[in-house]
């Protein structure tokens, strides 16, 4: 048995202590709020603000874990070199969690030692800097802190005017302490996918079929698996995914992401060194090992016989209309009970907030079926769940 310090407990995360409470795990979860969905399911947690070194230096001490899980990216990354260097595994390893946090790390990684082929970037440490890079780059652009996820203070600039405000949410949506954003020429990509890539201790690195996505101001609405892609491009991501976990370093799964285009082909955007949101969709059972029991075994150093597609599958988010402290409420449960090869994850989230993802629903289908409707579906039924 092992015992396992999750940071961050999310959807992701209480799927994760799942699947390593059935391997029978030990995992402590941890969040800086009571209630977050992993610790629902975990064997204990802490509460704690995990950008706090100090703080998290002292759960490490009380718990000894012999396994760090990075679950999220508001954490203080430096200090898992220390533990590391104390013998404690960090997944995928302390290196692919500090690069991976920083969107100048991994950016300049890709981009400039490995020779991946990503949008045209600058970063910029003040509005002045951002007018330049814009002048350079052209309209429309992307603004991002270096630091967030899930589309926290993204902007997609289409004019020069739009700057101030790109700059200010920029900042305003920028986690931890540092105030200087990234700047991307805008990818008309006709498609964009997610490669799940499992890194082994023992044995190769194994590629999951793609998932194709739709986000909307940069967060995940719908995914569905297996995107259909030209082969080739997918020869192309999977080669650019292996080189860039293998520079990273580790065991775990990975959530790989690209953007397609049939002109200008395969662009490496970023990377997640652990499982994907988008990734929720192998909770379906599309394959037939799900993307955190593959992450689970990877980081244990279980065997990975092979993935296989069993079938395909969708998923759509449900997201709050309104913020609440109070413990959110769900209608529509009958409506989607009722519907064939479906599921309803709702994350148990104890509050909300606006545009917050507070479940998703899965449907799938077997492999020769219409991949279009089994979309249309799982986004027809998730309107149907009303969180109030
Ligand atoms: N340069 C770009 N050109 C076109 N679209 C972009 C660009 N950068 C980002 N996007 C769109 O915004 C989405 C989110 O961007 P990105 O993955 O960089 O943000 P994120 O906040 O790290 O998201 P997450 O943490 O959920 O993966 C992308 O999946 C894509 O749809
Ligand atoms: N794109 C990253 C992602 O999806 N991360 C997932 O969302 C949770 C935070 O949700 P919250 O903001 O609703 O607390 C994280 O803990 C993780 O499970
Ligand atoms: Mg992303």
């Amino acid at each position: 048995m092992k015992k396992i310090l999750l940071l961050g407990s999310g959807e992701l995360g209480k799927e994760f202590v799942i699947s390593a409470q059935r391997k029978g795990q030990h995992i402590i979860a941890c969040d800086s709020y009571a209630g977050a969905p992993a610790m629902q399911v975990a064997d204990e947690f802490e509460i704690f603000d995990m950008l706090n070194g100090e703080e998290l230096e002292r759960v490490v001490k009380k718990h000894h874990p012999d396994i760090i899980v990075p679950e999220i990216e508001a954490i203080r990354t430096e200090r898992l070199y220390d533990f590391e260097k104390e013998g404690i595994q960090v997944v995928p390893s302390a290196r692919a969690v500090n690069f991976t946090m920083n969107r100048k790390a991994i950016r300049d990684l890709a981009a400039q030692e490995l020779g991946l082929k990503t949008a045209k970037y600058f970063y910029a440490k003040t509005l002045e800097e951002l007018k330049e890079a814009a002048d350079k780059i052209g309209f429309p652009c992307v603004v991002k802190p270096l630091m967030s996820s899930s589309g926290k203070g993204q902007s997609l600039v289409k004019s020069a005017d739009e700057l101030e405000h790109a700059w200010e949410y920029g900042c305003s949506g920028s986690r931890g302490d540092i105030r200087e954003l990234i700047i991307e020429e805008f990818i008309k990509f006709d498609s964009e996918i997610t490669l799940l890539t499992v890194t082994q201790k023992n044995g190769p690195t194994l590629f999951c079929p793609p998932i194709g996505h739709v986000q909307k101001g940069g967060d995940y609405r719908e995914s569905f698996q297996p995107a259909h892609i030209d082969p080739a491009h997918l020869k192309e991501a999977e080669e650019m995914a292996e080189k860039v976990t293998r520079a990273l370093t580790g065991a775990g799964l990975w959530g790989v992401e690209f953007f397609l285009s049939h002109d200008n082909g395969v662009y490496f955007s970023e990377l997640s060194p652990r499982p994907h949101d988008t990734g929720m969709v192998t909770l379906a059972g599309t394959q037939n090992l799900n993307e955190f029991e593959l992450h689970l075994r990877a980081v244990l150093g279980l065997p990975i016989p092979g993935i296989k597609q069993e079938r395909i599958g969708a998923s759509a988010v449900i997201l709050s209309p309104i913020a609440s402290q109070e413990r959110p409420q769900y209608r529509g449960l009958e409506e989607v009970t009722k519907e064939e090869d479906t599921y309803l994850r709702i994350f148990g989230k104890p509050f909300t907030r606006v545009n917050r993802r507070m479940g998703v629903v899965l449907c799938y289908a077997p492999l020769d079926s219409d991949l279009d409707a089994l979309r249309d579906k799982a986004k027809r039924i998730a309107e149907k769940v009303e969180v109030h």
